[in-house]
């Protein structure tokens, strides 16, 4: 792991509240997926080309991915992750617990809307339609999702609710009193996906895909890009690495839309296997969850500037070229 995000993670674990950092830290059962995100990018080397003659002029591929409840690791919240993102791409997701007029706002590069489909089609679609006013330039569907994970941390904590003065803003008033503000739900289908494209002209992504089969259909359905991801391993622990997923993601869809990997990137090394691997750029979730938590705002950019520098030298020192064949196992 790169030393500043460790640093940054050493920090963000002293000063929060042990509960809010094992929601932040924690996955679903035995956190073996957790373990494997980040452990599949250790079984990988690369396998560098030199005296190619390339001087590395490379946009930065990251996203920031989608993390609930900002305002639980910093008082500024999701306002302090939008000011650090930059040109950076900020997919806000719908639990923030700023508004996302107010995430906009504070962003100078695009901000994406994560959504979780509502039972109520009516709630959906009010979502949909303030991502839209608030100028959101697309909506990510997460799929991966029909119910919610079981964090044994987050059971073992009693943890099942926002302290009293915070809560997830975008829902604030469209949920009728008493009701789980955002619900998970089992029959959102490929249908669902339908008609958010017949609602919406904003470019849909989906993301949480594993299986191949189901980034075939994703292209199928239209949309404008594919996270491969098992949600930082926060939904069923018996999935592969979000890593070791992608190859086979990304044969598929053939290079017909992006394919975006998420889970385990805490390195500009990491970044740059996935990139060989097919991905098209890398979302990161829990470091920047660490940095606002270290450092607020300034926390946040950090991470964002030694995961970019890191990824610059590691690619100057591929040859300047990314492939598959540049990918071996470290046996
Ligand atoms: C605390 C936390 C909250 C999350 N909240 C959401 C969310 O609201 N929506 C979503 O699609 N994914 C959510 N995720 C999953 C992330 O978008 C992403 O897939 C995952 O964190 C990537 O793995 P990484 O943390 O290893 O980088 C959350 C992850 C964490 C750790
Ligand atoms: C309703 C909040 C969902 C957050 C989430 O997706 C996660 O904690 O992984």
């Amino acid at each position: 792991m790169n030393p500043v995000l460790a640093e940054l993670h050493d920090k963000a674990r002293a000063v929060l509240d042990p509960v809010h950092y094992d929601f932040f830290a924690g996955g679903v059962g035995d956190e073996v997926v957790l373990a494997e995100n980040e452990a599949a990018f250790r079984r990988r080397a690369l396998l560098p080309r030199v005296l190619r003659g390339i001087e590395v002029r490379q946009d930065f591929p990251v996203l920031i991915s989608p993390t609930a409840f900002h305002k639980l690791a910093h008082p500024d919240g999701e306002l302090a992750t939008a000011r650090a993102a930059g040109t950076t791409t900020l997919v806000s997701s719908m639990a923030s617990t700023v508004p996302i007029a107010e995430v906009v706002a504070a962003a100078s590069g695009p901000v994406w809307f994560q959504l979780y489909v509502q039972p109520d089609p009516a709630v959906t679609e009010a979502l949909v339609r303030r991502a839209e006013r608030a100028g959101c330039a697309a909506l990510v569907v997460t799929a991966d999702s029909p119910v919610f994970g079981r964090h044994r941390r987050d059971l073992a904590h009693g943890f099942h609710d926002l302290p009293a003065g915070l809560a997830a803003e975008n829902m604030r008033d469209l949920t009728g009193p008493g009701l789980r503000t955002i619900e998970m739900s089992p029959a959102v289908s490929w249908g669902h996906l339908d008609r958010l494209r017949e609602m919406t002209a904003l470019p849909l992504w989906v993301k949480g895909i594993l299986h191949p089969a189901d980034a075939v259909l994703a292209v199928e359905h239209g949309v404008a890009g594919i996270v491969v991801s098992n949600h930082g391993g926060r939904q069923l622990d018996l999935v592969p690495a979000a890593l070791d997923a992608l190859p086979a993601v990304a044969d598929a869809v053939a290079g017909r839309v992006p394919v975006v990997l998420d889970g385990g990137v805490r390195g500009g090394g990491d970044i740059a296997v996935a990139l060989a691997l097919g991905a098209s750029a890398v979302g990161i979730g829990r470091p920047v969850l660490w940095g606002l938590a270290a450092d607020g705002e300034q926390g946040v950019r950090r991470v964002l500037d030694v995961l970019h520098d890191e990824f610059l030298h590691v690619l100057t020192l591929c040859g300047g070229e990314l492939s598959r064949d540049v990918v071996v196992a470290r046996c």
